[in-house]
């Protein structure tokens, strides 16, 4: 069977959105890809290497100040070495992100790695889920209680640490990695057979 490389890249400050890119590794690990788990502010050659070798790149911030944080902007900076000889084109590209209001402006920060995976030549893997808690019938358990369509979008109230990251959002982050993963995979499939 074909085993697809996914990896996430990503930077949490004060460790809320780390647990965000644990549930996206675990979604992907589940449907059988190899994961890499990369923090953007002490990358090494080794995990730069590992991008390169990628089927999928999954790209994971807090927003700050509505947008990716500082560190997440400084790796994507440097990524333009890769984007000199796009070097990451046709591999996939999706993303997450937490905030501590319930918008928060989070969709700017999705919408600014859909580009940045767009200036690589990337092909971007929505979410894939339909907005939950938007009927009288349902809860913000329901996944995707957010209702957003690019990404995988969480929410943590300020006054809490990073346990406090809601569970519905821990499993919109855990079909996130699984999607990327069976998406993955499908690809190589086809381009084995093409
Ligand atoms: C510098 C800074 C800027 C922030 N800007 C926003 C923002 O624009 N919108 C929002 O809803 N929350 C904002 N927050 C709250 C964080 O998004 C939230 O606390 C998040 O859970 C932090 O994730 P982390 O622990 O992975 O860094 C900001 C926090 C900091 C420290």
């Amino acid at each position: 069977m074909t085993t697809p490389v996914v990896s996430i890249a990503y930077h949490s400050g004060y460790g809320h959105t780390a647990v965000l890119a644990e549930a996206v590794r675990e979604g992907a690990a589940e449907a059988g890809a190899q994961v890499h788990l990369i923090k953007v502010d002490e990358i090494t050659d080794e995990q730069w290497a590992a991008l390169d070798g990628s089927d999928a790149i999954v790209f994971g911030s807090p927003t700050y100040m509505g947008t990716a944080s500082a560190a997440f902007h400084a790796f994507a900076e440097a990524s333009s070495k890769r984007w000199f000889g796009q070097d990451w084109k046709d591999k996939l590209a999706a993303g997450f992100t937490n905030s501590g209001s319930k918008s928060g402006d989070k969709l700017h920060t999705l919408q600014f790695f859909q580009v940045l995976a767009a200036q690589h030549g990337m092909n971007w893997v929505s979410l894939g889920l339909h907005p939950g808690w938007n009927n009288s019938a349902g809860s913000e358990n329901d996944l995707n209680r957010l209702g957003v369509f690019l990404g995988a979008a969480a929410q943590t109230n300020v006054d809490e640490g990073p346990d406090g990251v809601h569970k519905a959002d821990l499993e919109t982050a855990r079909h996130l990695g699984r999607r990327v993963a069976e998406t993955a995979r499908l690809f190589a499939l086809g381009r084995a057979a093409a």
